[in-house]
């Protein structure tokens, strides 16, 4: 015996120490005695351990209480750190030391340090460890894990009670171990947000334990079970998910456990910076955006010509009634307009010219009436002086607007009677039935009460055109059967609009020539039965001319005029290749009221007549 403890002394710690190793079961029972005489020693020798691991137990413990703990819980860290050490544990560390150590490490760190803030005021002692040792050196260490372990329990708590040696391996491996472990991050990272959380939070104090390991604090309290705490990189990553709810939760405690975590979130930074990197490869995606844009610019160009071509079938703006009436003279002002400065041309005005200037305009249909009006005005200023033909044609219109001008009055209606009757006369295709439809349109848009009588009853298609009229212009139509008796017609619809309370009455003529005696007679029996209801009816007698007529018009006005008592003409068709020279001969030989001209087939195409225009643009004058 005295020779078995000789050489205990002399060996010192080396060889206890393998003794343990080897003979764990066995020795026991046979070195009680001299243990007991040795534990002082032992003790003087591990005295700096020991103290060592009882804080940590208790901090870890006192975790979940307030930050006070420290000094409160070292009682109960005693009984906890050794569980811990306990002989089984040692056992498994051995078989795995080359891997496992790295693996485990990576997990504690991440989820249980949060608690290990308390007891870090303790483990100053623990730094030493993890820098010198490596994964292999925890057997030797066995003992000492118990101060490491705290640090990083806190965080392993929460996770999964894995049985691994974990408890046991240094912080310093298994942070290591942490980083290379990229593929758990992916799920984490679903939320980029997480990584930024983290990040923030090691900046601010509480945020170390919060944003990663926050939810770890949580579970520490309530995840007392240290004694599993293996949490693995899945822990990590449940934590980050949840950091959002601790921040608002657990604030409080954190707060003073804080500053030890802020050792660990070194290593736990790591995990961070790898899930702000897998957001990374997502924004990627981004590249893509500037294609749609060119897409789209392209596109509209596209579209853009093609919409072109459609607009272009846009209908030139319609030119103004002027223009149109002045376009429908052209002809005759060109005519007339040339055949003045060939008169005018390098001559002084004298008889000679003043003769070819009468012939001139008398073969414009202006009237021997007015060719002489024009002449002697001409004589009288201009006699033995030369003569511009814009001169003459300045004088031509002064002395058409002079003639036209007491023609040029617009449309009276009595309505005292009831109704006003307008019988409307001319010779075949005139625009008799056009001109009323154009007429009833201004009426009723006048809030006029208008009805139409199809007097034309030789042509159904007549009938049909003006019931086409009554429609647009919503004017009740008083028809009869093809080829019934004018006369007839007209008296029924006199009566019917004596009865209707019409304003006024407009009553459609089949067109004639004014040289059809039988024909001429029938239109004089219309008028002479509306007089029957009405003295005075037909109030206005209407006579469309045709502007493009030329001479035979001044022969349809004095016919029409004798047997119908016109008294009134519309002059039609001014639009088109008028001659108006001939309305101008009309004027000044029957000197009746053109109310309206016509200058085109549209329901507006009636204008009033208006004697300066009408001069200008047959002198082709500006
Ligand atoms: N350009 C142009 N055409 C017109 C004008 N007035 C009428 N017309 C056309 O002339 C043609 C004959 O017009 P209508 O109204 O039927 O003539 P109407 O005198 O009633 O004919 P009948 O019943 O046969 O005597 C039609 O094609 C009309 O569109 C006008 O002011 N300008």
């Amino acid at each position: 015996m005295a020779g078995f403890f000789k050489k205990i002394f002399s060996f010192g710690r080396k060889e206890v120490v393998e003794e343990r190793v080897d003979e764990t079961a066995p020795l026991p029972p046979i070195k009680w005695d001299a243990l007991e005489a040795l534990k002082p020693e032992a003790e003087q020798a591990e005295p700096e351990s020991p103290p060592v691991t009882p804080v940590p137990p208790p901090a870890v413990e006192a975790a979940p209480t307030p930050e006070p703990a420290p000094e409160k819980p070292k009682p109960e860290p005693a009984p906890a750190i050794p569980p811990a050490p306990e002989p089984v544990i040692p056992s498994e560390p051995e078989p795995l030391p080359g891997p496992k150590p790295e693996e485990e490490p990576q997990p504690a760190p991440g989820t249980p340090e949060p608690p290990a803030p308390e007891e870090v005021p303790v483990p100053p002692a623990e730094p030493e460890p993890t820098p010198g040792p490596a994964p292999e050196p925890k057997p030797q260490e066995v003992p000492p894990p118990a101060p490491s372990e705290p640090d990083i329990v806190p965080s392993r708590p929460e996770p999964q009670p894995e049985p691994a040696p974990v408890e046991v391996p240094t912080p310093p491996s298994e942070v290591p171990a942490q980083t290379p472990t990229p593929p758990e991050i992916p799920p984490s990272t679903p939320s980029p947000a997480q990584p930024t959380s983290e990040v923030s939070a090691a900046p601010h104090p509480p945020a170390g334990t919060f944003s990663p390991y926050g939810d770890g604090e949580k579970e520490r309290a309530p995840a007392p079970t240290p004694p599993s705490p293996r949490p693995s990189r899945g822990e990590g990553k449940g934590e980050g998910q949840r950091q959002p709810v601790e921040d608002s939760a657990p604030p409080p405690e954190t707060s003073t456990e804080i500053p030890p975590p802020i050792r660990q979130p070194a290593p736990i930074a790591t995990q961070p910076v790898r899930a702000e990197i897998a957001p990374e490869p997502e924004a990627v995606p981004a590249p893509p955006t500037p294609t749609p844009s060119a897409g789209k610019v392209t596109v509209a160009k596209k579209v853009e010509q093609r919409a072109e071509p459609q607009k272009a079938p846009e209908p030139a703006p319609r030119r103004s009634w002027f223009q149109r009436m002045r376009d429908g003279l052209a002809r005759s002002s060109r005519e007339l307009s040339g055949n003045i400065a060939g008169v005018f041309t390098k001559r002084k005005l004298d008889e000679d010219t003043l003769q070819d200037l009468e012939d001139v305009l008398i073969r414009a249909d202006l009237g021997v009436e007015t060719a002489l009006r024009v002449t002697d005005s001409l004589a009288s200023s201009r006699y033995g002086k030369d003569v511009s033909d814009s001169e003459v044609r300045a004088v031509m219109a002064a002395e058409v607007e002079k003639v036209l001008t007491p023609v040029a009055r617009p449309l009276e209606l009595d309505l005292s009677h009831k109704p006003h009757v307008i019988l409307v006369v001319g010779v075949n295709g005139t625009g008799k039935t056009t001109t009323i439809g154009k007429l009833a349109a201004k009426l009723t848009e006048g809030g006029l009460s208008v009805m139409l009588a199809a007097g034309d009853t030789f042509r159904a298609a007549a009938i049909e055109q003006l019931k086409i009229w009554g429609e647009r212009t919503k004017s009740p139509v008083i028809a009869s059967k093809l080829g019934a008796d004018a006369a007839g017609l007209a008296y029924d619809a006199f009566e019917k609009a004596k009865e209707a309370g019409s304003d006024v009455l407009i009553i459609d003529t089949a067109g004639r020539l004014q040289n059809k005696a039988e024909l001429m007679a029938e239109l004089e029996k219309i008028v002479r039965v509306l007089g029957k209801l009405d003295p005075e009816a037909p109030h206005t007698v209407l006579q469309t001319v045709d502007a493009t007529t030329g001479q035979n018009a001044l022969s349809q006005v004095e016919i029409f005029r004798n047997v119908a008592g016109v008294n009134g003409l519309v002059m039609t068709k001014l639009d088109g290749t008028a001659r108006g020279g001939i309305l101008v001969a009309i004027a000044a030989k029957h000197r009746l009221p053109v109310y309206f001209i016509g200058v085109g087939e549209q329901v507006d195409d009636l204008e009033p007549f208006s004697a300066s225009e009408f001069a200008r643009a047959i002198a082709g004058v500006a």
